[in-house]
């Protein structure tokens, strides 16, 4: 089944009535945004469908598509129509509490969700539904922008709220929550949504059970897995054949949050619907590229899971890879799930196998700074002590096809470093005989004179994923004055001033995409295969070479050896210049 269209949020391109009708997004949830709201301009609540050549049609909203019909307060369907069933498996856990029901009832309030569903946790912990509404509730919050009483609207959203225990290998638990969810979903066409939010050791249970017990019989049924998806290629690809006895690849939604991310959404915008980037975007005009992600606070709490993966697996092969695939691949032929995710494998079968002599490992040592003790990787008691995990990663990447060729794709992940920041800087090539860039020659009447320092300082591009979302690009311009004195400064979107609402979490985006049947940021199973290929034999080496990472101090900037690696590739990082 392919992918049936793309909402334009922010620009707010909608479709027909007419279209609406024809569309088979139809067939799937039928969602209901208020017609009081202002949605249009915030580009929120609107389905989208394309006409043949992929071009988006006139506008319609959701209302527009709905099957009108009546939901009870708690959530129970009157008779036609269609309903959606989310059931969070894991829902007692750390992503489920702090993400993915606080997500649920943002797109709840933004009126996002579709009319008719119910929200189900499964677990095996034991919780009565009042319980686990008592426990989501503590982490549900309203947008800074309340349109309205959230209060009332938490209350509403609370009421759907449902809880099943069980073990996860059991098909007597999810026969169980299948009655529960025929009690809800009575009249209606049942579409249900299963969203692993448990360790990956029991994904393949946990799918087995659920799809032979509570799939939907005569609607559609999904399954969003969280990563990790697998330690390498033959892991992965273990995991993928026995998911696959269950399910079709269609109904598996392989979760990437960083796919959800604003900036990361507007990366092909911005290449794509600019005249000015896409004819530079080549090793003719590009030096280098860099992927830059920091966290400045390191593996609390989460070190058990931590230390069987590492930095590499945890933020490299998926999260910095998948922004990679995006930013180098070919235009697609359109915007359907298909033709994007066709190229991010072709792109990403185009990149050489990463070499050790390509990488560099560290792992945060403790430091006292200001009176405060920060502790070691391995001080925490869920990490083996003398673990050699590691929590730093630099890499060096190359895509050996036509456009990239030579361009070196440098990769930084880090846990407990000096700043929380995730960015994409492209740093552009010096200006051929650059007029101000002639070191002893006066440039201008005032006398001044261009020195080699500007010359060095070329046009760099910045995508600020997160925090502060920005794209910024740096440009060298004439200081005002009589004088001809050059500058480095910078071309500035600053989100936060140009679209003051406030950005939705990933979840919620990649959450609605789930329910619409949308595949365009879900992870398809060759784009792992060849994502997992690129790393698994490095990652073989450093464990076969037990490689000491080098250790670097909590809270500061990461080991030397990265810039040693950069260097060695004549590339500056740009976060640290
Ligand atoms: N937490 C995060 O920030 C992120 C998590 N992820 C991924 O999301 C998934 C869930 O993560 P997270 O919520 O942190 O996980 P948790 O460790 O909190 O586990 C979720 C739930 O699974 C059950 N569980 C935990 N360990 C086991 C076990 N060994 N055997 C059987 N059941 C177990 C527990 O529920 P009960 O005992 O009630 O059955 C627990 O509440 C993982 O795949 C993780 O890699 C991805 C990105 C970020
Ligand atoms: O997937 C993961 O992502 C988080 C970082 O996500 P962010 O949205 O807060 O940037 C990271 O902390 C975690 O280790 C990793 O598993």
């Amino acid at each position: 089944m392919a992918g049936t269209g793309l909402r334009f949020r922010q620009g707010a391109i909608f479709f027909s009535g007419a279209h609406a009708a024809a569309h088979p997004r139809t067939r799937t949830p039928h969602h209901h945004c208020s017609p009081q709201r202002t949605h249009d301009a915030r580009g929120r609540c609107r389905l989208t469908a394309k006409s043949a050549n992929g071009r988006p049609q006139i506008s319609a909203s959701f209302r527009d598509v709905a099957i009108d019909g009546a939901q009870s307060e708690d959530g129970a369907p009157e008779q036609g129509g269609s309903t959606v069933s989310i059931t969070v498996v894991g829902a007692s856990g750390d992503l489920a509490k702090k993400k993915i029901f606080p997500a649920l009832f943002a797109l709840y309030y933004e009126d996002c969700l579709p009319e008719h569903f119910t929200v189900f946790g499964y677990a095996r912990s034991k919780m009565s539904d009042e319980e686990l509404r008592n426990m989501i509730s503590l982490t549900l919050t309203c947008r800074i922008d309340q349109r309205e009483n959230c209060s009332d609207k938490m209350e509403q959203f609370l009421k759907r709220c449902f809880y099943q225990s069980g073990q996860y290998n059991s098909e007597e638990g999810f026969s169980e929550l299948d009655r529960k969810l025929k009690e809800k979903e009575a009249g209606k066409v049942p579409n249900r949504l299963f969203y692993l939010s448990i360790p990956p050791n029991i994904f393949v249970d946990v799918v087995r059970s659920a799809s032979r017990t509570a799939s939907s019989q005569d609607g559609w049924t999904r399954f969003i897995v969280e990563k990790p998806f697998g330690r390498d290629s033959e892991s992965s690809g273990e995991l993928t054949r026995n998911l696959k006895k269950y399910l079709a690849e269609e109904q598996i939604f392989r979760i990437d949050h960083y796919l959800g991310k604003e900036l990361v959404e507007n990366l092909s915008v911005l290449r794509f619907s600019n005249l000015v980037f896409e004819p530079l975007w080549s090793r003719n005009y590009i030096r280098n590229v860099q992927l830059i992600f920091s966290e400045d606070f390191g593996t609390e709490g989460r070190g058990g899971y931590f230390d069987n993966y590492g930095i590499i697996r945890d933020i490299m092969q998926n999260h910095l890879l998948q922004i990679l695939a995006l930013f180098a691949m070919e235009t697609p032929v359109s915007l359907d799930a298909e033709d994007i995710r066709n190229e991010k494998v072709k792109v990403l079968r185009s990149m050489r196998q990463l070499r050790l002599e390509d990488v560099v490992v560290g792992q945060y040592k403790g430091h006292s700074k200001g009176g405060k003790t920060y502790p070691a990787y391995v001080d925490d008691p869920t990490v083996p002590s003398g673990s050699i995990t590691p929590t730093f990663a630099a890499a060096a990447l190359f895509i050996d096809n036509a456009r990239w060729d030579g361009v070196p794709f440098l990769m930084k992940a880090g846990k407990a470093l000096h700043t929380r920041r995730a960015e994409i800087r492209v740093q552009f090539r010096r200006v051929p005989g650059n007029l101000y860039g002639r070191r002893s020659r006066s440039v201008g009447g005032g006398g001044t004179t261009a020195t080699r320092e500007l010359e060095k300082a070329t046009n760099e591009l910045v995508l600020r994923v997160q925090p502060d979302e920005a794209i910024y690009l740096k440009i060298n311009s004439k200081v005002p004055g009589l004088g001809m004195r050059l500058d480095s400064s910078d071309l500035n979107l600053l989100y936060s001033e140009r679209y003051p609402a406030e950005i939705p979490d990933a979840y919620e985006r990649l959450l609605l995409d789930a329910i619409e049947g949308e595949r365009r940021l879900f992870i398809r199973s060759d784009e792992l295969d060849a994502a997992w290929a690129i790393f698994t034999p490095v990652l073989a080496d450093l464990e076969a070479n037990k490689v000491a990472p080098e250790l670097y101090p909590y809270g500061s900037r990461g080991p030397v050896g990265a810039h040693y690696l950069a260097a060695n590739h004549n590339v500056r990082w740009g976060d640290i210049s």
